[in-house]
């Protein structure tokens, strides 16, 4: 397993060792010790599965304020997507900016998204399976968005038409979030 650092600190890019054969792959997509030993101490608590039909499918962007702030750990078993965090930290030097990065089945890289971005992504493919591990359970009462076309955020996402929930259609302006993180 590799690490890769990106333009936000705390975000790493996480490459698992494929183990190819005439058969097809073998690899650990998560090894608690692995990650122990590269210092991520997250203890994971719930795993998410979403299947997005349509390419052009945006979900997002989504964060939980404290006490149930969420570090996840996104990857992709079904097509592709491309990936968004906004760092949301308001005593960060990269606050209201925010990176992509590609992931999907063939390239298997993982993302990990620390406590105080928010996430979301865009489906690039048609059948995209998305699937997350978290530290937090799910809390409806703490759950938060913005809204993806923020003009503030500017995020340069693959249509500018997409397949969204009425949820997603709704979230506040970046200026107007409630932002908390402890
Ligand atoms: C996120 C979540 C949703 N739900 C329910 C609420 C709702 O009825 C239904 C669909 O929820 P949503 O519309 O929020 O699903 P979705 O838009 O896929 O939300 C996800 O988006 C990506 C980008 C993330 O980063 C995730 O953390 C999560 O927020 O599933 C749970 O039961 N547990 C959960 O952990």
């Amino acid at each position: 397993m590799r690490t890769v650092e990106t333009p936000f600190a705390g975000v790493y890019i996480i490459e698992p060792q494929v183990h190819g054969d005439q058969r097809g792959f073998f690899m650990e997509s998560y090894n608690n010790r692995t990650f122990q030993q590269l210092g991520f101490n997250h203890t994971f608590v719930q795993d998410n599965h979403s299947l997005s039909i349509e390419a052009g499918t945006i979900r997002g962007l989504h964060y939980q304020n404290s006490p149930m702030a969420q570090t996840k750990l996104v990857r992709v078993i079904a097509g592709a997507i491309y990936d968004v965090v906004v760092d949301l930290r308001k005593t960060s030097s990269t606050f209201g900016q925010w990176m992509s990065v590609i992931l999907s089945e063939s390239n298997k890289r993982q993302l990990l998204v620390p406590v105080g971005f928010a996430h979301g992504f865009c489906t690039i493919t048609s059948n995209t399976q998305v699937i997350y591990k978290v530290d937090e359970l799910y809390s409806p009462q703490l759950d938060r968005g913005i809204l993806w076309n923020d003009p503030e955020l500017n995020i340069d996402w693959p249509t500018s038409i997409p397949i969204l929930s009425d949820k997603d259609n709704m979230h506040p302006l970046l200026k107007d979030a409630d932002i908390y993180f402890d």
